[in-house]
């Protein structure tokens, strides 16, 4: 089984080696968060909160392994293979605040392919731990790269950040767009065009 913690010993790895007791220790702590903001944590409906608010961000911030299943290409298959709108939910590390939107990964094969649910399963994996969405985007693509070697992947992700649009800057309806793109459709031009070109026949807005 190949996991995305083998592959990149690098990243924090969520969550904690104890999830049991992990989870005790956040409702501690999201208890003391709480009164420390003046929320009653005793009335019958929020008895329970520090508890589901731990399990909460416990859910956001556990990034799933998952196995890496590849077959070979024995069709010498060329094109393009997108797979787009995959839902992204990741938290930002600055706020702790979720963001949400889509992901948009193509690549070019090389030797292997892909089995195509582990497009979802990755970006799961790399959204679920404190992120920025361009250190997200570059991590799927460079994770694939790296995983499978094809000829080239793109990887676009346009999300919403609630930190932007319910606190701070309170702008609502604003999105955010970034590109990673590697090997061929990195570096000719025309390949690239077709990679942008196909994501933007699937845009939708958020
Ligand atoms: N580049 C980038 N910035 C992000 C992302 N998520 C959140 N941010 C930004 O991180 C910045 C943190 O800025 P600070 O000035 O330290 O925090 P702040 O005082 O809460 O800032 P405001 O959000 O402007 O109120 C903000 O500008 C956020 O919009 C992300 O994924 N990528
Ligand atoms: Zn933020």
């Amino acid at each position: 089984m190949t996991t995305l913690e083998t592959e990149f010993p690098d990243l924090r790895v969520m969550p904690s080696p104890d999830a049991e007791v992990g989870l005790e220790a956040a409702t501690r702590a999201a208890q003391d968060f709480l009164e420390a903001l003046g929320v009653d944590c005793e009335t019958p409906g929020t008895l329970d909160s520090p508890r589901r608010m731990a399990k909460a961000y416990a859910d956001l911030l556990s990034a799933p392994e998952f196995t890496m299943t590849t077959f070979p290409n024995d069709e010498g298959y060329q094109e393009l293979v997108l797979v787009s709108d995959l839902p992204v939910t990741s938290v930002c590390e600055h706020h702790l605040l979720p963001f949400t939107g889509v992901a948009h990964i193509g690549y070019l094969p090389g030797a292997r392919l892909l089995g195509l649910s582990k497009f979802a399963r990755a970006v799961e994996s790399f959204a679920r731990r404190p992120q920025v969405q361009e250190r997200l985007t570059s991590q799927l693509a460079h994770w694939l790269h790296e995983a499978l070697a094809p000829r080239g992947v793109g990887v676009i992700v346009e999300a919403s950040h609630s930190c932007m649009s319910l606190r701070g800057a309170t702008v609502s309806g604003s999105t955010t767009r970034t590109t990673a793109l590697t090997g061929a459709i990195h570096d000719h031009p025309a390949t690239r065009a077709e990679f942008l070109a196909a994501v933007a026949d699937r845009t939708r807005r958020i």
